[in-house]
């Protein structure tokens, strides 16, 4: 059996007294498309934060290809193959969109093989190279987020909320465009709210509920689990 791509063991994280994640285990399989979900502060953010390393872990292991990296710096991290985009876009505002790209590749310490070029057509932005990120349209902001995550050439790419505010169809197309980079090789991880979405892309999903991983397996059985149910529902 092939070792899992990402590896989550035992892994807390306190602020202060708060025990934001209690002992969350996972694995994310090369290949693999996995939806985390869980109610609003339910810690998923934050399990996001200590896999990428913006957020220090309190215990526990985080590792990519069975090498620990959980007391790597961020950076080390992409350079590693481990890339998140995150939740509201933050493109350089002065720079085209061509070149927001090669900073997301330098950032990530190796040029990508694909070209420039490749990169802007396989999102679907080959005629945004030499615009601003102000003269983008909402879903051609989160498609420059995606590219510039994808600059980085990841390994496993963490989508977090990437579709938040999409009309229907929007959401739709970001959905294809993720199927599409899994299909090109990416292993991806994305926390969404927008059933819809979770259900149509992913193969797995996990729930987190009050820091504490309360289901992990088929997208069915998860959302049909008592534990979840009762999250979401209040019961
Ligand atoms: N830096 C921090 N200091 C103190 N508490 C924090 C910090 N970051 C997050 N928390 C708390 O940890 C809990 C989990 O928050 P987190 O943002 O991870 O949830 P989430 O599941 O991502 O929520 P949402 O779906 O609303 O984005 C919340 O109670 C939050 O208030």
């Amino acid at each position: 059996m092939t070792a899992p791509l990402l590896t989550v063991d035992q892994l807390t994280k306190r602020f202060g007294g708060f025990v934001a994640l209690d002992q969350v285990s996972l694995q994310v399989a090369q290949g693999e498309r996995l939806g985390l979900i869980g109610p609003n502060g339910s810690g998923k953010s934050t399990l996001v934060n200590c896999i990428s390393g913006t957020v220090p872990i309190s215990s526990g292991r985080v590792l990519l290809d069975r090498e620990r990296i959980d007391r790597l710096p961020p950076h080390r991290r992409a350079q590693l193959g481990l890339v998140r985009s995150f939740q509201l876009p933050r493109p350089f505002g002065s720079l085209t969109i061509a070149d927001n790209l090669k900073v997301a590749m330098l950032y990530a310490g190796k040029p990508s093989s694909d070209s420039i070029h490749d990169l802007l057509a396989l999102l679907g932005l080959e005629d945004k190279a030499g615009r601003l990120p102000r003269e983008l349209t909402q879903i051609e902001m989160r498609k420059l987020e995606l590219a510039r995550a994808m600059a980085a050439n990841p390994r496993l790419l963490i989508v977090d909320e990437v579709m938040a505010g999409l009309s229907h169809a929007e959401v739709d197309e970001i959905v294809e465009l993720l199927l599409r980079l899994n299909e090109a090789g990416v292993t991806i991880v994305m926390i969404e709210h927008i059933m819809r979405a979770v259900m149509a892309f992913s193969q797995r999903l996990v729930c987190i509920v009050a820091g504490r991983k309360v289901a992990d397996g088929d997208p069915r059985e998860v959302t049909g689990d008592a534990h979840v149910l009762k999250a979401y529902l209040g019961e």
